[in-house]
């Protein structure tokens, strides 16, 4: 990889070499399908076959005209050229628009494929950087359109190739009039070319604003799409302040698209000066040649080339800027799926046999969120046994879940270590370890997929039937999906299934705990599994669990400190710290805060004996 040094800005990106990218692009061509870059060479040549035909054409019936050709001969003659020039022309556009149809396919099945791929394995803690968020977008404009970025760069390519080789060719018509004149119309398309150069640099530094921009605008939609957001939005009119922002940062995009356009007048406005001097010349030149004996068919062969040799200059010099364009594009993608983890993705550790359940050690762990002023975590020490159920208790913002994503791996702490069976979780390989846990996260999420997909992870058919049925009943679900007409295959919410189902809060929690019992993993971590249930459910849930976490090793977070009295040990979080840990027997006796907070709780709550209520309800 060639970083480049002390780039102005908009230039700055370049992290790969040209070369390196053409070497990565048509690589990768070649492994996708060998026969693209066969159809590209052959859209080369009958690019430039084409124009050719329309200056040749001209100066041929311009010598059988002057030569008295007979008519018939004359006819034959001109059939054969414009046949000739049809089939040319023909397979050229059939070649353009194969050639189009198979660069989106080559840069959704390859590109697009890796780009999601890698968002969703990359590390959480990278993927929630703002930074990276911005990485992204820029990823994604790489890929994002036809003309531009990855395929913009493999049309610009043929295009430039084809442009090059007419233009050498014209050179050699031309020359032939006068190299003054070839001396001229490079002179005057160098200049052209400078002036475009500059509008491009411009619109190149401001990328990086325009970009962010994009990413506020992106976020608003988003906001617009989402039903959770929609509830906040429509109750406190939070409509009026996304309107705002939206057109603000349209304002924005606007000012800055219309200084960029400002350059390109300019551009344009330059050409057409330089065109009326080219005019000018090359045309007086010609016809005082014609008028000292020039052959008229050479004459309008000439005129063709002195028009068609900017055009090929002046694409060449719009080629050249635009892939360079691209190729930083292509520089962003490739920074983002190249990006360094720093969790080991491959090569890492494994934690072997199966059955045993893990033991995590947290080792005078100390983590601070990347851009916040203070740990949230310090120096927090622990260690849960095979087997052993630990509990996490402390008012909102302690610091609990944040332990949850350290054990998750979807952290790394900034100071201390977290070991999983003895083996740094740094050198583990993080998807394998990934395997071997199950959470119960606070905000339950599910795909619009059906029931038994969402628990089991897998398509309809590979679902194991039998085991579906006792996570059911352990999780609490059983009733409600047998109930269903389609019951494990009902869809959940409306977007794959018109007959799909919403469920509700506690139902999806009880979701969540369904799909994490079917993983049957060695860890199993629940982040508040009982918030949104009811009174009765929480207490069969708790009457499961004993069942649920026999031989496993487990980590339950629970505002209610009654529901934890089940763990084998309970850790007391205070502002990150942990101030008290024992069992809940030894921490009531030790009669700290842990023990004051049990006994506010208990004026409110009041014990629940599950089987008195059950009774009195029938
Ligand atoms: N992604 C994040 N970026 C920055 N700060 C964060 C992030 N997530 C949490 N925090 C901060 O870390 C602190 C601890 O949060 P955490 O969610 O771990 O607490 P908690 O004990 O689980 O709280 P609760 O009981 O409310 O769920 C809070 O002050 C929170 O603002």
């Amino acid at each position: 990889m060639k970083k480049t040094k002390n780039k102005p800005e908009g230039k700055q990106d370049a992290l790969y070499s040209l070369g390196n990218n053409y070497t990565y692009v048509y690589k990768n061509m070649w492994e996708y399908r060998k026969s693209l870059v066969g159809y590209g060479i052959a859209e080369v040549i009958f690019n430039v076959l084409t124009p050719f035909g329309l200056i040749i054409i001209p100066s041929v019936v311009v010598k059988l005209l002057l030569k008295s050709t007979p008519v018939m001969n004359f006819i034959t003659i001109l059939t054969v050229m414009f046949a000739l020039y049809g089939i040319v022309a023909g397979i050229s556009s059939f070649l353009i628009a194969r050639n189009r149809m198979q660069y989106i396919d080559f840069r959704c099945d390859r590109f697009w494929i890796e780009l999601l791929l890698k968002c969703l394995t990359i590390d959480y803690q990278i993927m929630e950087s703002e930074q990276v968020k911005k990485d992204l977008e820029k990823a994604m404009e790489c890929l994002n359109a036809n003309q531009l970025g990855m395929e913009g760069f493999m049309h610009r390519n043929v295009k430039l190739i084809s442009n090059v080789i007419g233009l050498i060719l014209y050179a050699c018509i031309i020359s032939m009039a006068h190299p003054i004149i070839l001396a001229l119309l490079i002179a005057i398309s160098l200049i052209q070319m400078l002036v475009f150069n500059r509008a491009k640099y411009f619109e190149q530094n401001k990328r990086n604003d325009m970009v962010k921009l994009k990413v506020t605008q992106r976020y608003l939609q988003e906001q617009a799409f989402d039903l959770k957001a929609g509830k906040d939005i429509r109750m406190y009119q939070l409509n009026h302040v996304i309107k705002r922002m939206y057109k603000k940062a349209n304002q924005e995009l606007k000012q800055i698209k219309i200084k960029i356009q400002s350059f390109f007048y300019l551009n344009d406005v330059v050409g057409i000066l330089l065109r009326f001097i080219r005019d000018g010349v090359c045309y007086g030149y010609l016809i005082y040649r014609l008028m000292n004996g020039l052959e008229v068919s050479y004459f309008v062969l000439y005129l063709g080339v002195v028009s068609g040799f900017a055009k090929w200059f002046t694409t060449i010099t719009e080629d050249i800027a635009e892939i360079s364009r691209f190729h930083l594009m292509i520089c962003d993608y490739r920074k983002f799926v190249d990006m360094e983890e720093r969790h080991l993705h491959k090569g890492g550790l494994e934690i072997t046999g199966e059955d045993s359940a893990l033991d995590i050690v947290f080792e005078h762990v100390s983590f601070c969120y990347e851009g916040a002023e203070n740990n949230v975590l310090t120096d927090v020490s622990f260690h849960m046994k095979k087997g052993e159920k630990l509990a996490l208790v402390g008012i909102n913002g302690a610091g609990k879940s944040t332990i949850v994503k350290l054990m998750c791996g979807f952290y790394q702490p900034t100071k201390g270590r977290i070991l999983v069976n003895g083996i740094d979780m740094k050198e583990l390989d993080i998807e394998k370890y990934f395997k071997q846990i199950a959470v119960v996260f606070q905000d339950a999420f599910t795909m619009s997929f059906t029931i038994a997909e969402n628990i089991s992870g897998e398509i309809t058919e590979k679902v194991m039937a039998d085991k579906m049925e006792k996570v059911l009943k352990l999780s609490g679900l059983f009733d409600k999906v047998n109930q269903l007409e389609k019951g494990l295959h009902t869809y959940l919410n409306k977007d794959m299934d018109e007959s799909g189902i919403q469920l509700s809060g506690g139902e999806l929690q009880k979701l969540m705990l369904a799909r994490a019992i079917y993983k049957n993993a060695q860890l199993l971590i629940l982040d508040e599994p009982t918030a949104a249930l009811d009174a009765i459910s929480e207490s069969e849930l708790y009457e499961r669990y004993q069942m649920l976490l026999k031989g496993r090793t487990s980590l339950f977070i629970s505002h209610r400190l009654a529901s934890t009295r089940f763990c084998d040990k309970i850790i007391f979080l205070e502002n990150g710290c942990i101030a008290e840990e024992g069992s809940h027997d030894e921490l009531l006796q030790l009669n700290g805060t842990y023990a004051k907070m049990f006994q506010v709780q208990g004026k409110y709550y009041q014990e629940v004996d599950i089987h008195e209520v059950q009774e009195t309800m029938a």
